[in-house]
């Protein structure tokens, strides 16, 4: 083919793939279009006698329609991407001296918002860039963070991005099992599509500000003061003066992306200034005072091979996605779960199908569906569930809404495995000296069944397997020995009782109970007493412990520990409580200044609690303390500063601390 050809063809797809993704619904994963762009961008680079008209990587989003067309005052325009750190360099080396703020690149839907003379009277999608719809009346009924007025005389536009909340879309899926929304962008996109609000009414979204425009002298000249004094909340922003600050707060928006209610793809570095930022121009389709820094994909498109049904630790028998491998959230993915029979349904998903993956940090890589059903070739076939249990062979039973498959056979080899695996794991026991594949073989010889089996292992019996030498052998020993001192909060865990989470043990080993037999003989009404523990979990807990007593007595008679341990129980506070009320944060090395040795955060923080003291992770407006230890960063006390939360050196801590005999 003609080079040429090929670039129109290139062309043509992108514009079929954006208008798809601005209906919301997409048909391919962002990475994939995104590599599109790049291929006709790197084609377009190296053949600068092909010119296309239009050239799609010099237009913006999708036309508009539906809603009526409104032009925007100046265009909403696209951001130039980086990937690498130089980048960043070359950025600040362009604005010498200038302000920048770090912000996350919210996953979700722009949009602006003109005000006048302190109304809100418009509120426009991007549409091309040029002209947008007028979603006025969607973003009235369900957009929260909009104010319907503001105090500013004049004209005032604020552009910002309407997120659906993670939290809102799995309430939202929940709700809805039969009709799942695929993730938070496109159901963001869908809802301001929708042509009666009543009609979405469960899909609320949120707006967080990033640019204000307006020519009020009122304003202030640094957009996030600007958005403040509006009382608009505007996206998380964080004032750097160099490329070393600005690339380590992308790092932390990186790495924090997990905890955030909302779904991100980079983060934007822009001019703090807005008459700098606005006199730095435009390029054709992004502006020059802004840079978009793009973080690894946590969605991408692959093949489903095959579904296998993997039996757990409680019996439930749940499908496996095989996939072709695919990179996705940082790792090679290769499996997914599929969550259960009736969300296979709801998403229509079938074998041999292309299925978006999701991996967002640490959540089990799932399969969110098929994003264009018109790819199939009529080879696919449906996911059949099993009538049987794949381990043992014994009837299924189904429970619940979302139909969950369960195998009832206590003896069922799958799961006495699965049993005895979770019983090893960091959470429970940690027996990290013995892998799965070791468990799987002792279970297969019949030496391992329960957990108790564990401490009746000896070394001898260990080497009479073939491949296992001396020093592992030993080290499996040692790390069982270990695990004795498990406890009753992580035993309760390891014993994998069904609906008892490891916040159910936690809240049970802080309520006072002082053994795991403590709470087999507590019953129903003394366990459901304790905060945040219902009727089921309680009858659970019951009806388990019942069954386990004899495992119980097993484990006591082999030395294991299953009494609350203090790490376990609530803080004592001491009398005088020095930090009584105060909602305290711990930054920097922790050292005891009487030792001079080093303190981990965790244990610093415990003796803050026994000093009455409340521990937080961030420095927000709430913050009364923020507690420096040594090499703490600047950006930490600008911000508490600028919030103004008392700093304090740890050395003032340590003498409350040792004069209130906390330590
Ligand atoms: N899957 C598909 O078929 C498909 C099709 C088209 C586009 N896309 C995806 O959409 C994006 C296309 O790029 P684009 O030009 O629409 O957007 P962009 O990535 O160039 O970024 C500009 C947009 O970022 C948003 N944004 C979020 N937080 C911001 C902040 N703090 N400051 C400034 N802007 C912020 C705004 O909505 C703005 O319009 C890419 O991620 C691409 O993968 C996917
Ligand atoms: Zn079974």
């Amino acid at each position: 083919m003609e080079t040429g050809e090929h670039a129109q063809e290139l062309a043509d797809r992108i514009v079929a793939l954006r208008e798809a993704y601005y209906q919301g619904s997409p048909l391919v994963a962002d990475a994939e279009y995104d590599a599109i762009e790049d291929e006709l961008r790197g084609l377009l680079e190296a053949h600068p006698n092909i010119a296309l008209d239009p050239n799609p990587l010099e237009q913006v989003g999708a036309p508009a329609e539906l809603h009526s067309p409104v032009r925007h005052s100046r265009p909403m325009l696209s951001l130039e991407k980086a990937t690498k750190p130089e980048q960043v360099v070359a950025f600040f080396n362009r604005f010498p001296g200038q302000s920048v703020v770090v912000m996350p690149k919210l996953d979700g839907l722009s949009l602006a918002l003109v005000f006048e003379d302190g109304r809100l009277v418009r509120a426009v999608t991007r549409g091309d860039g040029t002209t947008g719809d007028d979603v006025t009346v969607l973003v009235r009924a369900l957009v929260d963070g909009v104010p319907e007025r503001i105090d500013i005389a004049g004209r005032v536009e604020v552009r910002g991005e309407a997120v659906m909340l993670r939290s809102t879309f799995a309430t939202y899926n929940k709700a809805n099992p039969d009709k799942p929304l695929i993730n938070p962008r496109n159901a963001a996109a869908g809802t301001l599509r929708a042509k009666d609000p009543a009609t979405v009414a469960e899909r609320r979204l949120q707006f967080f500000g990033f640019d204000l425009d307006t020519s009020a002298d009122a304003a202030a000249v640094d957009l996030e003061e600007g958005l403040q004094a509006l009382g608009i909340a505007g996206a998380q922003m964080q004032h750097c003066t160099d490329a070393e600050q600005a690339q380590a707060a992308i790092t932390a928006i990186e790495q924090g992306r997990n905890a955030l209610n909302y779904d991100l793809d980079g983060a934007v570095l822009r001019l703090a200034d807005r008459e700098a930022y606005a006199a730095a121009g435009t390029r054709s389709s992004s502006p020059r005072g802004a840079l978009a820094f793009k973080f690894a994909a946590e969605e991408k498109t692959t093949l489903l091979r095959e579904v296998i049904w993997d039996v757990g630790k409680t019996g439930k028998i749940v499908p496996v996605a095989w996939l072709e491998p695919v990179f996705v959230g940082g790792t090679t993915v290769t499996k997914a779960t599929l969550a259960n029979q009736e969300v296979i349904r709801a998403r229509d998903i079938k074998i041999g199908d292309t299925v978006l993956v999701r991996r967002a940090g640490d959540v089990i890589p799932f399969v969110a569906g098929v994003l264009d059903a018109a790819k199939r070739t009529g080879e696919e076939r449906d996911i059949e569930p099993p009538t049987v249990c794949p381990s043992c062979e014994q009837p299924v039973t189904e429970q619940g809404n979302s139909r969950e498959l369960f195998c009832t056979n206590v003896a069922c080899p799958a799961q006495t495995v699965r049993r005895l695996i979770h019983w090893a794991s960091r959470a429970a026991a940690d027996i990290d000296a013995i892998g799965q594949v070791w468990i799987e073989r002792l279970a297969d010889a019949g030496i391992l069944e329960s957990p108790s089996d564990f401490y009746t292992l000896t070394k001898e019996r260990l080497l009479e397997f073939d491949r296992m030498g001396e020093v592992s052998a030993q080290r499996m020993i040692d790390s069982i020995d270990a695990s004795r001192q498990v406890g009753l909060r992580r035993a309760l865990i390891g014993l994998a009782i069904p609906m008892a989470s490891d916040g159910t043990a936690a809240r049970l080993a802080r309520a006072g109970f002082g053994s795991l037999e403590e709470i087999a003989d507590a019953g129903q009404e003394r366990l459901v007493a304790v905060d945040d523990i219902g009727a089921k979990v309680a009858a659970s807990l019951v009806a388990h412990l019942a069954r386990l007593r004899p495992e119980l007595e097993k484990l006591r008679a082999a030395g294991v520990s299953l009494d609350v341990r203090e790490e376990d129980l609530p803080p004592v506070i001491a009398a005088g409580a020095p930090l009584e009320g105060k909602t305290v944060v711990i930054t920097g090395a922790i050292s005891d200044p009487r030792s001079g040795e080093k303190v981990a955060r965790p244990t610093f923080q415990r003796l803050c609690e026994q000093a009455g003291a409340t521990a937080a992770s961030s420095v927000s407006a709430n913050t009364d303390l923020l507690i420096t230890g040594a090499g703490v960063g600047d950006s930490k006390l600008a911000k508490a500063e600028k919030l103004g939360v008392e700093v304090i050196d740890q050395g003032e801590i340590w003498d409350l601390l040792i004069a209130a005999k906390v330590v």
